[in-house]
């Protein structure tokens, strides 16, 4: 099974010239695979993450899962794929602050119709000691396992994250890739993996280079490197 990405053009129109954030985006990738997309700021990473997400929308071209053209949905359909099928992890964790670590997780999970037990995933990710902390009494890589579990416990088949080590030190941030990983792998979920961090590719099944809204590689790794071996 795979994700197909045909011919995805996305256009904006900045004054009176027309700008392409996407040209003629063609690339298919196995389900279950971990992939990431590099490229220079402006290249347009977020663009690509947010079409394959049902945040925005194409002009041109197709998205299709699992023969389903996801890029023909309704607005309703879209929502219903956004809840079940994706989850989204940012660079800034966009959790909730009054809610504590367990009922951050339980407020994503409410809204699947797959999601996982939630004590499971707060030990999957090692936070079960700080269930009932707050946003606010957790470090940066913890806030960002926090936003990690709220994605994955509504049981995503495909996880976006863009930038998801960007506000992180080395520690933290290799400690997110490796939880990153061990999801893709004990769940067999997808992941697309925005970054501006080379060194990251190397963990990579598959590695996707946009410059200017174009596709400039398309690299499948045959031996990708374990998260804990990533170095930068
Ligand atoms: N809402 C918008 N209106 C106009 N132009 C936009 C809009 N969103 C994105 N763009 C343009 O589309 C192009 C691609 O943007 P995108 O955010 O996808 O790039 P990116 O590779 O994710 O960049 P960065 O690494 O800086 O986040 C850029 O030229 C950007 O200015």
């Amino acid at each position: 099974m795979s994700i197909k990405v045909c011919n995805l053009k996305k256009r904006y129109m900045i004054g009176k010239n027309e700008i392409f954030a996407l040209n003629n985006v063609s690339f298919e990738i196995n389900k279950g695979s971990f992939a990431v997309i590099l490229g220079p700021s402006g290249s347009g990473k977020s663009t690509l993450l947010n079409i394959l997400g049902g945040i925005d929308k194409a002009d041109e071209g197709k998205i299709i899962i699992d023969d389903e053209e996801i890029t023909k949905y309704s607005d309703e359909k879209l929502t219903e794929y956004r809840r079940n099928y994706v989850g989204f992890i940012f660079q800034f964790y966009n959790l909730v602050n009054t809610l504590n670590v367990y009922e951050n997780v339980c407020s994503t999970a409410v809204l699947s119709k797959n999601s996982l037990d939630v004590e499971e995933i707060l030990d999957v990710i090692g936070l079960k000691a700080h269930k009932r902390k707050f946003p606010y009494e957790l470090s940066g890589g913890e806030q960002q396992r926090v936003a990690i579990a709220r994605a994955i416990v509504k049981n995503p088949k495909m996880i976006l994250c863009d930038e998801p080590t960007g506000a992180l030190d080395y520690e933290n941030a290799k400690n997110i890739l490796s939880i990153l990983r061990n999801i893709n792998q004990k769940y067999n979920t997808t992941v697309f993996l925005v970054t501006h961090n080379v060194a990251i590719s190397k963990m990579a099944d598959v590695i996707i280079r946009l410059r200017s809204g174009e596709i400039i590689d398309y690299i499948l790794n045959e031996a990708p490197l374990k998260a804990e071996e990533v170095e930068w």
